[in-house]
């Protein structure tokens, strides 16, 4: 029996010292998913909060992207509980554009074409550096800028949890690293739980309060980054936890190659 049922939108933005933790964004209890014969995801148990940066890495076909959809509601479980924030929204590895709604409108697909909606798109779009792009059409922008109004259109629901499935994997590596740095930024203004999927386990350090390895059905590994930010690729610590994960995911050690 799988439960998916919706979590209290409750949305404190920071935490002093002695205050409760912040409400839960995703609470999954010995989740399932099968397909044929095989259980692609067999027990998993995870708690994220809101605020809370988790990257999600593993080898290829290890169930990520499955465990990603379930929390979007775009697949089910065929067993456990799932319990997830209503206010999410997900990021794909391509934008997935309208090609004939302008800019602004892709922005606040869902909502009437009326001057709320155009004042909310054009905040989310401010945020994501693409003000002058309002009343573009998807086909006149670069891959990078598509990118960043299927960011602003995720931020304008303004998610209790943000679903991001590889969003900088086609990117040039230029491009990429200016989304990070975007990414990162509207995290901590917004602060949802973001959940990221990635192969990059560099990005994962990057970006992360906590990585998560899935492999052979369930969480092979979990673990805090306690690094400062904005973190260094050439810190010691760092190439610890590159080596550390590089390891976990069958590739072996690449301390001090990265
Ligand atoms: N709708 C489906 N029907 C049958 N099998 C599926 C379906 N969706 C996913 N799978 C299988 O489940 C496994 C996990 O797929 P998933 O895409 O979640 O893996 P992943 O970890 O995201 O992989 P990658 O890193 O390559 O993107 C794969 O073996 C895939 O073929």
């Amino acid at each position: 029996m799988s439960l998916h049922s919706p979590l209290s939108p409750a949305t404190p933005r920071l935490v002093p010292s002695g205050a409760a933790p912040p409400p839960v964004a995703v609470e999954l209890g010995g989740l399932r998913r099968v397909f044929g014969e095989r259980a692609v995801l067999d027990g998993i148990d995870l708690t994220l909060r809101r605020g809370e940066f988790v990257s999600l890495l593993g080898p290829s076909g290890t169930g990520k992207t499955t465990l990603l959809r379930i929390l979007a509601g775009l697949d089910r479980a065929d067993g456990g509980t799932v319990r997830v924030a209503e206010a999410r929204s997900v990021v794909f590895q391509e934008p997935r554009l309208v090609p004939a709604k302008r800019v602004w409108q892709n922005v606040v697909i869902g909502h009437r074409p009326n001057a709320e909606a155009r004042r909310l798109a054009g905040a989310a779009l401010e945020e994501v550096g693409l003000s002058r792009h309002a009343d573009a059409w998807p086909k006149t922008l670069s891959g990078g800028e598509a990118q960043r109004v299927a960011l602003a259109r995720a931020l304008a629901r303004e998610p209790s949890l943000l679903l991001l499935d590889e969003p900088f994997a086609a990117l040039d590596a230029l491009t990429r690293i200016r989304m990070h740095d975007l990414v990162a930024q509207l995290w901590r203004r917004h602060l949802p739980a973001v959940l990221l999927v990635t192969h990059d386990v560099d990005e994962a350090i990057l970006l992360s309060d906590r990585v998560i390895v899935l492999s052979g059905g369930g969480i092979a590994f979990d673990t805090a980054v306690d690094l400062p930010r904005p973190r260094q690729r050439s810190d010691r610590a760092f190439g610890v936890l590159r080596a550390r994960l590089l390891a976990e995911l069958g590739v072996g050690s690449a301390e001090g190659h990265g």
